[in-house]
């Protein structure tokens, strides 16, 4: 097959697509699309996620896809040796995936994470970056770019946009949102969907990574990196945060930004946990930029997934459980200013 699908670039190189995008904007509902469509090719995924217990990983639909998870830090940082390590884990087993789909968190700068593919000189010789793909969510976008660098770092950074949740604005305001994503990125392919629907053709097997516009962005984004994870604390444009350094590439972020893991090995009961999840989004949605959860409801045979965006709520049944699957409720809030002890004393409070 040589469709412009097709994997295999011409030196051999395995393709990767990075996934991107702010917290909740909808890459995960994007990488399921990718993976349920009819594609007829075998990817490796690799997913990062902010917080500590695993819960996205177990969100990518249970396709026959390998999924590699990366927790407890932020890929740009901490887990690029990770990742590196993984890609090159995967390189052993050629000839099993066609393509590669890594899965940033939200609060990834993208710039490190291409970069790796640059940098290391064995994954530079085996893989091809082929993409930055970046979700934005046409909802709250706006607001993100006001107060979250890497939101802007991720729509400059990208080659295909998936500007998602239109069913969420007016018109009016998604010619807004699209004007300001333009104002910071004029390159891009522009993509608008609901529920991330787009052909798996405008976003895999593009071969739109551009290295020249990407050197006009970060001119420092091939300088040799020499692990200096400076601090610097001498920048007052945003109150909060601080800069890394990976070589020359300098990339910022919240350091107030926390995340809280709640975990429960009791049943939940719906009555009570349903009422307060939606009263606390009313209260606090402001702050809790994302949260989401795999419940364990008395009485129930099927895990349940709720998922929020500040106050919006979405959640459904997803499977069965497994015979002799642990059912524990885990959940994460992610956000600033969090009011920790409100939420760790009212899921407690939900057990039935
Ligand atoms: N209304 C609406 N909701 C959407 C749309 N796309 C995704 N969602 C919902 O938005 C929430 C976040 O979607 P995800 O795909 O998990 O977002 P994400 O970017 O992977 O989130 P993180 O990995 O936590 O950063 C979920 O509740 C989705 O069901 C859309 O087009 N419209």
């Amino acid at each position: 097959m040589t469709d412009a699908n097709s994997a295999a670039t011409p030196a051999g190189k395995i393709p990767v697509t990075v996934l991107t995008g702010y917290l909740g904007a909808g890459k995960t509902t994007l990488l399921n699309r990718i993976l349920t469509e009819p594609h007829g090719q075998k990817f490796a995924v690799i997913v990062n996620e902010f917080g500590e217990i695993g819960i996205d990983n177990d969100l990518v639909v249970d396709a026959d896809e390998e999924v590699f998870e990366m927790n407890n830090g932020c890929i740009c940082c901490t887990v690029r040796g990770d990742l590196v390590r993984i890609i090159d884990g995967l390189m052993r087993r050629k000839g099993k995936f066609d393509a590669i789909i890594v899965e940033t968190t939200g609060l990834a700068d993208p710039a490190p994470v291409a970069q790796t593919f640059f940098m290391d000189e064995n994954i530079g010789a085996k893989t091809k970056l082929d993409a930055v793909v970046t979700v934005a969510d046409a909802k709250w976008l706006k607001d993100r770019l006001k107060d979250a660098p890497e939101a802007k770092n991720q729509i400059a950074f990208a080659d295909v946009i998936v500007l998602n949740k239109t069913d969420l604005v007016t018109p009016a305001e998604l010619d807004e949102v699209e004007a300001r994503i333009r104002g910071i990125n004029p390159y891009a392919t522009l993509h608008r969907t609901e529920r991330a629907q787009v052909n798996i053709k405008d976003v895999l097997g593009r071969n739109a990574f551009d290295l020249d516009r990407i050197l006009e962005i970060e001119p420092a984004f091939l300088e040799a990196d020499d692990h200096d994870h400076d601090h610097d604390h001498h920048h007052h444009d945003h109150g909060h945060g601080h800069h890394h350094h990976h070589g020359g590439l300098k990339h910022y972020h919240d350091e107030e930004m926390q995340s809280i893991a709640l975990s429960s090995d009791k049943p939940l009961n719906p009555d009570k946990f349903f009422p307060w999840i939606q009263e606390l989004v009313q209260t606090d949605g402001k702050d809790i930029l994302r949260c989401k959860g795999i419940l364990s409801f008395k009485d129930d045979e099927e895990r349940f997934v709720f998922q929020g965006v500040h106050m919006i709520l979405d959640g459904d049944h997803q499977r069965k459980w497994k015979d002799g699957e642990q059912r524990i409720s885990r959940a994460v809030f992610i956000g600033r200013h969090l009011p920790e002890e409100k939420i760790r004393k009212g899921f407690e409070s939900c057990v039935a």
